[in-house]
């Protein structure tokens, strides 16, 4: 129900709740505006949502006509800011995120999903402390547990109402972990295909590759991957 010419309400209320709890959560997304970005590979539209229930700021990327009907090429891409945007070496976000954005840009048609959930969703202090135990030896998963966390508190049920909002109905998900399919799926987004987005290999990364692959299920080996570039490269179309 509209508010305001530039805010208007998307969806409100949607409650999950989870298996054997009566724990519930309420997902407020807002619609608050649009605009176009130029990138070196093609000028999207940003669309921006505010999620009330956590007070985050969310942002869609979308490449042509996402609204008809066939599945959209698509990346549900969760926060990384030294991968994203510090260049970082120690994960593959960042050289995946240009991937998926070259992808959809060569496609002509695409989404991608920018999700304020950093460091799978403990938050940017947090993944510094984690980092700081992985420097002593911890693997990713052992230096979450070892802060009291577990491996991934990611949730995937805002982007119902991001992709309602876009008249997104399935996509062709570009992704290596199969865990981030079933959950959207079980949020109610429909995924018609997975794409496998092996790239940004580098001698940094690779034990860190190797965890979640053996760790947290992500269908990918080291061999499929193509090796990462210099920061140079990365920045170039
Ligand atoms: N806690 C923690 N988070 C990390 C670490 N490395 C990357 N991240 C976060 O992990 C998230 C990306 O998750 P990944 O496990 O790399 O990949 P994914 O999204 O599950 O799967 P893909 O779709 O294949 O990329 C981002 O939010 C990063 O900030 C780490 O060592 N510890
Ligand atoms: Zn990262």
């Amino acid at each position: 129900m509209p508010t305001n010419l530039l805010s208007w309400v998307v969806y409100i209320g949607r409650a999950l709740v989870p298996a054997g709890s009566q724990s519930r959560i309420i997902v407020t997304i807002r619609f608050i505006a649009a605009s176009q970005l130029p990138t070196p590979w093609a000028t999207f539209t940003m669309h921006g949502f505010e999620d009330e229930a956590t007070g985050k700021d969310h942002i869609a990327l979308t490449l042509g006509d996402v609204s008809i009907g066939e599945a959209v090429l698509g990346r549900v891409h969760s926060e990384c800011l030294t991968g994203d945007a510090l260049f970082s070496m120690r994960c593959d976000c960042g050289y995946q995120l240009q991937e998926a954005l070259k992808r959809i840009a060569a496609e002509g048609r695409g989404v991608l999903l920018y999700l304020r959930q950093e460091g799978r969703g403990i938050g940017l202090l947090n993944k510094i402390r984690a980092y700081h135990l992985q420097d002593q030896g911890y693997d990713t998963v052992e230096a979450n547990e070892h802060l009291g966390f577990n491996a991934d508190l990611r949730r995937y049920d805002l982007c119902v109402p991001m992709l309602e909002h876009l008249g997104v109905r399935s996509l062709k998900l570009m992704t290596n972990n199969p865990r981030k399919v079933d959950a959207l799926t079980r949020d109610g987004v429909t995924i018609s295909e997975r794409l496998a987005l092996t790239t940004g290999r580098n001698p940094h990364n690779e034990h860190y590759l190797s965890t979640k692959a053996g760790k947290l299920g992500h269908l990918m080996a080291l061999e499929d991957f193509t090796p990462a570039g210099d920061v140079e490269s990365r920045r170039k179309p």
